[in-house]
């Protein structure tokens, strides 16, 4: 008999965030992995309605027996001068809905300190699964110098690796909210995948794809259905394009199913003054340069989308009750490159 692989243990650290919430029923939807926690960080929306958001759509999925941890209000160098994305998510961060308030509340613990004791008590098991700014991860950091050893590994999303930026041409949203504490990451020694949007701009959920699913009567999708016509919106006046980037969803991925992954390797710094504040810097060691600092560390980044889309709704066909099968040879001939 096969031996059973336990499930890998994830916590994801969020600002929901429309595709935060496509990458929370994601992760809740595939065995491959268990969501231990959800913490929370400003990006799509401040703090306090991250929160709110985490706590609501564990209460959509019925799944409020996993913990939400609040994160930090403010930049890991105490900036209070946050930008924040509503002009993508809607005011409330979920498509201007109007959701009731969540009945649950975030645990006493801070985002920070859940993930120094869970990466502590799992040593090497737990995957940490960033999808807004990376304040709380640096915290963490610097909060235990044990923590960059004890955490399994730590999937980003963020960056953009040889291509502009979405903030700004050099800053990528993430990043560009916490610079100081992305560069804090990539060079502390733990095990880092970077997804960039030099590739989960590949990874596009057109307005066909969304039809499809719409004549599903699942529960996620049709809840997603609802919250999805602001991001369609936005990215037809920002980006015009008739579909949406499915940024998070591509992370979630990455944990639940390694294997569709291909990667390289190199050094990782971040800009973080003057007008390219914010910008993420690949050295990929192509050329062998003798570096002064010996304390920079190798992160690898997410090369490749080619499988992800077909993938990403093969895990929520488990919900919609459709075939997309079809698909997948269409994306092999590569048409998430044109
Ligand atoms: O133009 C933009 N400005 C700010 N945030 C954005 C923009 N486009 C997308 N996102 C959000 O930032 C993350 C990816 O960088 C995603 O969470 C996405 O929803």
């Amino acid at each position: 008999m096969a031996a059973e692989t336990e499930p890998k243990k994830i916590i994801i650290d969020t600002d929901p965030g429309i595709d935060d919430a496509m990458a929370i029923f994601l992760a809740l939807q595939s065995p491959e992995v268990e969501v231990i926690g959800l913490t929370t960080i400003f990006g799509n929306v401040y703090t306090t309605l991250a929160t709110r958001n985490a706590l609501h759509l564990l209460e959509v999925a019925g799944r409020t027996d996993i913990p939400v941890a609040e994160g930090s209000h403010v930049t890991s160098t105490n900036g209070t001068k946050l930008r924040v994305a509503d002009f993508v998510h809607g005011v409330d961060g979920l498509g201007n809905q109007n959701f009731p308030p969540p009945k649950g509340k975030p645990i006493e613990e801070s985002a920070a300190s859940f993930l120094v004791h869970q990466a502590k008590v799992n040593p090497g098991k737990v995957t940490v699964v960033a999808l807004g700014p990376l304040t709380n991860i640096a915290l963490a950091i610097q909060l235990d110098p044990e923590f960059a050893k004890n955490i399994g590994q730590i999937l980003i999303l963020g960056g953009a690796f040889a291509v502009n930026g979405n903030v700004n041409p050099a800053a990528e949203a993430n990043i560009f909210g916490d610079p100081e504490a992305a560069d804090v990451v990539f060079t502390s020694g733990a095990d880092v995948l970077a997804v960039g949007i030099n590739v989960t701009h590949q990874v596009v959920l057109t307005e066909s794809d969304r039809e499809k699913l719409a004549s599903s009567n699942g529960k996620f999708v049709q809840y997603l259905n609802k919250i999805l016509d602001v991001y369609f919106s936005y990215h037809r006046e920002a980006y015009n394009v008739k579909g949406v980037y499915l940024h998070d969803p591509t992370v979630v991925l990455a944990a639940v199913d390694p294997s569709l992954v291909t990667c390289i390797e190199g050094i990782v710094r971040v800009q973080t003054s003057g007008i390219t504040r914010g910008i993420t810097i690949l050295y990929n060691k192509q050329k062998s340069i003798i570096f002064s600092n010996a304390s920079f560390n190798v992160n690898k980044l997410l090369e490749d989308a080619m499988f992800l889309i077909w993938s990403w709704l093969r895990n929520l066909e488990k919900d919609f009750n459709i075939h997309f099968y079809q698909w997948s040879s269409q994306i092999r001939q590569g048409f998430l490159y044109q």
